[in-house]
């Protein structure tokens, strides 16, 4: 925890949609006035595209088939750990990109597959912004979660999940369905081990459920669509939480338990807006007080 200088941590598995919620937090930040600085977990991958392939076929090659980019020793998270401290205390850091396609590419001056040079944050930012795999780590090297002040988890059911991120590689990256489907199952043992134990460790779940067929997601057309879906928000510490007065402003939401409720999926934005914007606002606020 880093009261004076606050960081929030956004976790989801690839294709969970984390770089769609920075939307909505972006959102929030220029309506409130609120300077916040960004990283992106793959800046923290431990290899570019080539020594990664040529690291895992080392370890294939040993008996290791359960290496990924979601595995622990695939990213730096100790340097992770050190941003997310350094912030915390001074308010400052520094990042930088992987670059993942040809748009990327053009933004960055990078090609593909590569990293960018790392890059100090600009000053004066009120606020540290993490979206990405990793950012609520707990191991026996580094505790993520300990650093950050609020923890958001980004959390598509399965196979909701497998058809965002195939639809995904395969429109803006350039894979076929047969390589996504390939990673999917290479990282099956990191995602159980690594990946999926964060969510016990966020203040609030957002997950995705699609009210459509979804039995194959291999095949699916497309996305299934706000409008088909709905989502489950599940609050960690449900006290202090007005959970009357988020019913009342998201019509067609209930809750389901005592720290949970379902919205309609078109009314994620909405209700990501009513339920972030007072949690961001005390923690800017606790900040400048302290
Ligand atoms: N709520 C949503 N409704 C419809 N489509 C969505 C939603 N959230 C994400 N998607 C789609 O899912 C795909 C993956 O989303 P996104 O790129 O945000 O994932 P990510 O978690 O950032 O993945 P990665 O970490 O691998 O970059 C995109 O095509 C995006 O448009
Ligand atoms: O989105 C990802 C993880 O969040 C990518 O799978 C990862 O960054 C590696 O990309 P690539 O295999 O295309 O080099």
């Amino acid at each position: 925890m880093s009261k004076k200088h606050p960081i929030i941590s956004v976790v989801g598995s690839s294709g969970a949609g984390t770089s769609t919620v920075k939307n909505t937090f972006d959102q929030i930040f220029r309506r409130e006035g609120i300077k916040a600085v960004s990283i992106e977990g793959d800046a923290f991958h431990r290899f570019n595209r080539a020594d990664m392939k040529a690291e895992l076929e080392n370890r294939y090659r040993a008996g290791d088939q359960g290496f990924s980019h979601f595995s622990f020793e695939a990213n730096e998270l100790g340097e992770l750990e050190r941003v997310f401290r350094d912030y915390g205390e001074t308010g400052k850091g520094k990042t930088r990109h992987y670059v993942h396609d040809d748009i990327e590419a053009e933004r960055y001056g990078t090609a593909p597959g590569h990293f960018t040079d790392w890059a100090d944050f600009e000053g004066g930012s009120d606020l540290l912004f993490y979206e990405g795999l990793h950012g609520c780590v707990v191991n026996d090297a580094v505790d993520l979660a300990g650093l950050a002040d609020l923890k958001i988890g980004v959390v598509p059911v399965i196979n909701l999940e497998w058809i965002q991120k195939i639809h995904r590689d395969r429109a803006q990256r350039g894979y076929s369905t047969e390589a996504v489907t390939d990673v999917i199952l290479r990282r099956m043992h990191s995602y159980v081990n690594c990946i999926v134990p964060q969510f016990s460790q966020t203040d609030i779940n957002f997950q995705r459920v699609p009210v459509v067929d979804t039995s194959n997601p291999f095949i699916a057309r497309w996305i299934p669509t706000p409008d088909e879906s709905l989502v489950v928000i599940r609050f960690k510490n449900p006290r202090g939480i007005d959970f009357p007065y988020l019913t009342s402003m998201i019509s067609g939401s209930w809750m389901s338990r005592a720290n949970s409720i379902v919205i309609p999926g078109n009314k994620q934005d909405l209700a990501m807006q009513l339920i972030l914007t007072p949690l961001i606002e005390r923690l800017v606020r606790e900040a400048k007080r302290a």
